[in-house]
C-alpha cells in the first residue's frame, strides 16, 4: 500500500474507536501485541532475543498494517506508539531530562521519499539532511554536568532508562571529564546520546571465551554490547571491550548548536567520540546515492550497520518538525536488508576436502537471508564449533554478509529444550573409513591421511584440476568427476589424460539412450586433447600442491619454465625464486616427495600434457641467476621487452641498482642509474652490449662493459655482497652453494634479501592461509 492510500484509509476512518473494529482483528491485535511484547521483553531486559530483528520488524510491520486498517487500535499503550525498552529491576530507573525517542523506519525508497515529501512540505526546500550510520548497538544517555559525567542510563521506555553509570565508566571511550575550547566551551549541563556497540571480531572472541567457561554465548553483536554494559558487577563490563560513538543530544544548558552537524563537532571538541562518516546531503538523490553508497560498503565502517539516518540539519527546522510519541518526525533510519536471520541447525556434518581436511558444516532449515536462501554453513573444524557454542538442534543466527559466504553466529540459547545434543568430530573418514589424524602436532585441521584414494579427495582434486584456475576443462564438473570415479573409468587422476572415446564410453553419464558415447562425452575428450596444451602454471595448479594457487604457479612457471626444472630445483633455489618464497618451496618439495605424484606427472607426460613452456623451452638460460637492470629508453627494446628477454633467459630484471647488480643496461637518458652503477662499480653495457649479454652470455658482455676508474675485482664484489647487511646466515649458505661467477652469487644472496624483506605480493597472497584454495576455500 502506498502512503498515499494508507493516509486515505486512516482519513476515512478516523473516528474509529476500539470497539468499532471487528473482533477478529481485535484478538489478531491482541495476540500480536503480546508476542512483540515478549519479544522486547527478551531483547531489552535479558538480551537474549529468540528471534532475528528482521523477523521482529516484520511482527512490528503487521501491527502496524493492522492498526492502518483499524486506527483504533492505535492505542497509546500499543507496541508501535512506544519507545521499546521495558526494565529490569537489577538497575535503579531514573528519568531522562528529556525524551530519548526511537528512529522510524524506512525500507524502500518509497518511503524515504515521502518523508522527504513531508519535511519539504513543512519547511521549505531549503532543509538540509545530516547522514549517519545506523549503528547496530544500544542507546545510552550521558549527562555531563559542568563537563562531568554526573549518569549514564540507557534508553528503557524512553521517559525513564536504567542507570548504568558505574558500568559506562569503565569503558575507555567515555571521557571522565569534557575539555573546553575557546570555540566550545564546557556547557553547564549536556545530555549526550550515542550507541554501544561490540566489533563483530571481538564478538566472537567474548562467545569462545564464555563458551569455554562454560557460560551462554550472546546470539550477535548487539546482544553482546548490551549484555556486557548491563552487567550487575562493573568489573565484568571492565572486561569488555565496548565501544561508543555519539550521535545526539538531549537537554543542553549553555550550549547552542544552530546545525546538528555543529553540534557533533563541539561533542568532537570536548573529547566525545563522534562518527568519521557523517555528511551534510541537500536533496532526495543525493540521500539515494548516499544509500546505495553504504549498501556496496556496509562493512567498511568499524562496527555493524543495520542502516543509514537522515535527520534535518537545521536545529530551528527540527523544532518545527517536532516530534510523534516514539519518534522525532526530523529523522528517518533507512533500513538495509537484515544480514541475520534464525533457523534450526538441524545437524552438524563432516566434508573431507581436496587436502583431505574433514570440514564440519551446519545442516539447517533453509531460511532466506539477504537475499538467498542459506541451507548450510561451513563451521571450519571441531575447535571453531566447540568456541561457537552450538549444538545439534539449536536455534542458531546465520549472518550472511553480501557475497561472503553464510556464518553461524551462535545459538539462541533461551530457545533451548533440552533436546539438543553436542556435535563431537568423527574419527575415521566418512567416505573411506581411514582414521583421521593431525597432520603435525598442534594443526587445528584433522586430515583423512588416505591422499590417493579417498573417493572424497580425489572427487574434489579430479573437480579441482578441470576448474577454471586449473585445466579448465568444461564438461568435467562435480557430476563428471564422480560418474568416472564411481564407475572405475578411472582410478586416479593420473588417468585422466588417458581417456579415450572407448573407454569414457564404459561410463554410463557419458553413454546416450541408445548406448552410444554422448555428445557431452565427445566433448570431454576434446577439451582433454585441448587441455594438454595449456602453459605450465594451469598444469602447476593442476596438480594440487598445496599453497600453489594460481598465483605462486604462475611465479614458478616465470622463474622455472618447466616442471623438470622445479623438480630439479632445491628448496633453496625454490625460496629464492621471485614471488615464489619459503611456503610455497617447501609444499613443492613435500609433494614431489611422494611416490605416487611422480606417478601422475608420469602418466601425464606420456599422455601428451605438455609441460614446458615454449619461449623458456626455444632460449638458451644464459643468465641463470643474473640481476640486471635496464634504465632508459631502448630502441629495439620496449621495457617490457627487455624484461621479458631477460626473465626467458633465467636472468632477473631489477629495478634498483645495488652492489649485487651483475649489469646495468643503458638507453637515451638513462638518469641516476647510470650514476649509481659506476658509484658502485656496477659493470654498464649499452643496447649493443646488451644484445651481446642476450646471445652470448655475462662472459662475452663483460669486455664490452663501461666501468669506473677504480674497478673493483669481480671476486672482491662478490665476496663482499655474500657478506652483505642483511642476509641471514642460511640465505647466505644457500648463496654459497652455487659456486660458480661472482656474479652468480651476487645475485643469489639479492634475491634472498628480497625475499626476506617484503614477501613478494604473489608469494603472500598464495602461502596465506585465508587464499589457499585448497578445499574450495577462498577461491
Ligand atoms: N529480535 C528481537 O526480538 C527484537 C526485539 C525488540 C527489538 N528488536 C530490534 O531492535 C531494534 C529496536 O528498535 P529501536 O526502537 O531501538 O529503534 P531502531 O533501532 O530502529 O532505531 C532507533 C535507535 O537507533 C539507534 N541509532 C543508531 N545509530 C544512530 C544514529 N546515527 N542516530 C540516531 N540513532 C541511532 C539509537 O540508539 C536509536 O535509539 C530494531 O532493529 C528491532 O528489530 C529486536
Ligand atoms: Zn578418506
Amino acid at each position: 500500500m502506498t502512503s498515499e492510500s494508507a493516509e486515505e484509509t486512516a482519513a476515512s476512518t478516523q473516528a474509529q474507536s476500539v470497539e468499532d473494529v471487528p473482533a477478529q482483528a481485535r484478538e489478531r491485535h491482541d495476540r500480536l501485541a503480546e508476542e512483540v511484547t515478549g519479544h522486547q521483553f527478551r531483547y531489552y531486559v535479558r538480551d537474549a532475543p529468540t528471534i532475528s530483528d528482521g523477523e521482529f520488524d516484520r511482527l512490528l510491520g503487521e501491527l502496524a498494517e493492522l492498526e492502518r486498517q483499524y486506527p483504533g487500535l492505535a492505542t497509546p499503550d500499543s507496541p508501535t506508539q512506544r519507545v521499546g525498552g521495558t526494565f529490569s529491576t537489577e538497575f535503579n530507573a531514573v528519568d531522562h531530562l528529556e525524551r530519548m525517542l526511537s528512529l522510524d523506519n524506512a525500507f524502500e525508497d518509497e518511503e524515504l521519499a515521502s518523508w522527504v515529501d513531508r519535511v519539504e512540505r513543512e519547511v521549505g526546500t531549503e532543509a538540509h539532511y545530516l547522514s549517519e550510520l545506523k549503528i547496530d548497538g544500544l542507546a545510552i544517555n550521558l549527562l555531563y554536568e559542568n563537563g562531568r559525567l554526573t549518569r549514564a542510563l540507557t534508553r528503557g521506555d524512553g521517559r525513564t532508562g536504567e542507570d548504568v553509570t558505574l558500568n559506562i565508566r569503565t569503558m575507555d571511550d567515555v571521557p571522565e571529564r569534557l575539555h573546553g575550547t575557546e570555540e566550545f566551551p564546557i556547557p553547564e549541563l549536556v545530555e549526550v546520546r550515542g550507541e554501544v556497540f561490540f566489533v563483530l571480531e571481538e564478538f566472537t572472541e567474548l562467545n569462545a571465551g564464555l563458551v569455554a567457561a562454560g557460560r551462554a554465548p550472546f546470539a550477535n553483536p548487539r546482544n553482546a554490547a548490551a549484555g556486557s554494559l548491563r552487567q550487575k558487577d562493573p568489573r565484568v563490563t571492565a572486561t569488555r571491550p565496548l565501544r561508543l560513538i555519539c550521535h545526539g543530544l538531549g537537554r543542553r544548558t549553555g550550549f547552542q548548536a544552530a546545525r546538528q552537524s555543529e553540534a557533533y563537532a563541539a561533542l568532537r571538541a570536548w573529547g566525545l567520540p563522534v562518527s568519521g562518516h557523517t555528511k551534510v546531503l541537500g536533496s532526495l538523490t543525493e540521500l539515494r546515492e548516499h544509500i546505495a553508497y553504504w549498501g556496496e560498503h556496509r562493512h567498511d565502517a568499524e562496527h555493524e550497520i543495520d542502516g543509514v539516518v537522515f535527520k534535518v540539519d537545521e536545529v530551528p527546522l527540527q523544532r518545527r518538525l517536532g516530534t510523534t510519541s516514539r519518534a522525532p518526525r526530523w529523522a528517518i533510519a533507512y533500513k538495509y536488508p537484515p544480514e541475520e536471520a534464525t533457523t534450526e541447525l538441524r545437524d552438524i556434518q563432516v566434508n573431507v576436502g581436496r587436502t583431505g581436511r574433514v570440514t564440519p558444516f551446519a545442516v539447517m532449515e533453509p531460511v532466506k537471508v539477504a537475499g538467498s536462501t542459506v541451507a548450510m554453513a561451513t563451521l571450519h573444524n571441531g575447535d571453531e564449533v566447540r568456541r561457537k557454542g552450538v549444538l545439534i538442534g539449536d536455534r542458531v543466527v546465520i549472518r550472511k554478509a553480501g557475497d561472503v559466504i553464510p556464518e553461524v553466529l551462535g545459538p539462541v540459547v533461551d530457545a533451548r529444550d533440552g533436546s539438543e545434543r553436542e556435535f563431537v568430530m568423527p574419527t575415521h573418514c566418512p567416505e573411506c573409513g581411514t582414521e583421521l589424524r593431525r597432520e603435525k602436532e598442534g594443526d587445528v585441521d584433522i586430515r583423512c591421511p588416505n591422499a590417493r584414494s579417498c573417493p572424497a579427495q580425489l572427487r574434489e582434486r579430479l573437480f579441482h584440476l578441470a576448474g577454471r584456475g586449473a585445466f579448465d576443462i568444461e564438461v568435467l564438473g562435480y557430476e563428471a568427476a564422480s560418474a568416472l570415479l564411481t564407475s572405475r573409468v578411472i582410478t586416479d587422476e593420473g588417468d585422466v589424460f588417458e581417456l579415450t572415446e572407448d573407454t569414457l564410453h564404459q561410463a554410463e553419464l557419458f553413454r546416450t539412450k541408445a548406448g552410444e558415447l554422448s555428445a557431452n562425452g565427445r566433448k570431454l575428450i576434446r577439451n582433454l586433447a585441448a587441455a594438454k596444451e595449456q602453459p605450465l602454471w594451469r598444469v602447476l595448479v593442476g596438480l594440487s600442491i598445496r599453497h600453489v594457487g594460481p598465483t605462486a604457479a604462475r611465479a614458478l612457471a616465470r622463474e622455472f619454465g618447466s616442471l623438470e626444472r622445479i623438480d630439479d630445483a632445491d628448496e633453496a633455489e625454490l625460496a629464492a625464486a621471485d614471488g615464489v618464497g619459503p611456503t610455497i618451496a617447501t609444499a613443492v618439495r613435500e609433494w614431489f616427495a611422494v611416490d605416487w605424484h611422480r606417478e601422475v606427472v608420469d602418466k601425464w607426460r606420456r599422455a601428451g600434457v605438455r609441460m614446458v613452456d615454449e619461449q623458456y623451452d626455444s632460449v638458451p638460460r644464459t643468465l641463470e641467476g643474473l640481476s640486471i637492470v635496464v634504465t632508459g629508453s631502448l630502441e629495439g627494446f620496449s621495457r617490457d621487452e627487455a624484461k621479458e628477454a631477460v626473465m626467458v633467459r633465467g636472468g632477473r630484471p631489477a629495478s634498483a641498482v645495488s652492489k649485487k647488480t651483475a649489469f646495468v643496461v643503458v638507453g637515451e637518458a638513462p638518469g641516476s642509474k647510470y650514476d649509481k652503477a659506476m658509484q658502485l662499480g656496477v659493470p654498464v653495457l649499452d643496447e649493443a652490449g646488451f644484445r651481446v649479454l642476450l646471445t652470448d652470455g655475462p662472459a662475452a658482455a663483460g669486455p664490452l662493459a663501461e666501468r669506473p676508474a677504480q674497478e673493483e675485482s669481480e671476486a672482491d664484489a662478490a665476496a663482499e655482497a655474500a657478506g652483505g647487511e642483511s642476509s641471514g646466515p642460511a640465505k647466505k649458505r644457500a648463496g654459497a652453494k652455487r659456486a660458480g661467477k661472482g656474479a652468480k652469487i651476487a645475485a643469489t644472496v639479492e634475491s634472498a634479501d628480497t625475499q626476506a624483506g617484503g614477501q613478494p605480493s604473489g608469494a603472500a597472497e598464495d602461502a596465506s592461509p585465508a587464499a589457499t584454495t585448497e578445499d574450495g576455500g577462498a577461491e
